[in-house]
């Protein structure tokens, strides 16, 4: 178990491939709790010590640019080094951005499988772990572009055999489909006791 005192009621932990839509069902899921929840990237830390490491612009490498994507790469690897000596370390930086008030987490880019063991192991009453699952199709209509060396690496392909999701969250553009899939795990968080699994 976690020590920290101020610890969260619910931990929705999202993985889901490149452009599944994992930011996209987050801030809707965020926006349903208001300001007691609060999204938590794991690659944020990362993103953070890999700039000031290598003097480079964080902001540039938290969006969607072309600035992130020539760093990508190299950056992956670097934070694969990290983990290879302390695999939950990026977890426990990101978890750091929380307060008190924070009751309802969502950490958005789980990505190995040392990451839902942390999120299990450090808060096993918590945690409700979720993969957001998404057409190749869709994705690709999305701005998914297959490139070597990222979607065939360990940080993309982890988590794609693991199986003991508690929610498989179809995001293929159903909007009503995907509305009730946002109020069963609303639905999850309710009550005093034990998230409902
Ligand atoms: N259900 C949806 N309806 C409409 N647009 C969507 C939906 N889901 C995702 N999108 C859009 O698809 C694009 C990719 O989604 P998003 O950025 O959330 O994916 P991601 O999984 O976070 O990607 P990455 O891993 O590359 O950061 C965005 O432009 C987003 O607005």
């Amino acid at each position: 178990m976690a020590s920290r005192t101020d610890s969260p009621r619910v931990i929705f932990v999202f993985s889901g491939k490149r452009k599944s839509g994992k930011d996209y069902v987050t801030s809707l899921l965020q926006e349903r709790f208001g300001s007691s929840c609060i999204i938590l990237r794991l690659s944020g830390p990362l993103k953070q010590q890999y700039a000031k490491e290598n003097n480079l612009d964080f902001k540039k490498l938290l969006d969607a640019s072309e600035y992130k994507e020539r760093y990508r790469d190299d950056m992956i690897k670097w934070g694969e080094r990290i983990r290879q000596k302390d695999s939950s370390y990026f977890c426990r930086l990101a978890t750091d951005e929380a307060k008190p008030h924070h009751t309802i987490w969502i950490v958005s880019d789980a990505r190995r499988p040392s990451d839902i063991e942390y999120f299990k192991k450090s808060y096993p009453d918590q945690t409700i772990t979720v993969r957001v699952d998404t057409d190749l199709e869709v994705r690709v209509v999305r701005g998914f572009v297959f490139t070597p060396g990222i979607d065939d690496a360990p940080s993309e392909c982890g988590l794609d055999s693991y199986s003991k999701w508690n929610v498989v969250l179809r995001n293929n553009g159903n909007q009503a489909d995907l509305e009730n899939q946002l109020q069963l795990l609303t639905y999850m968080t309710k009550g005093d006791g034990e998230v409902k699994r």
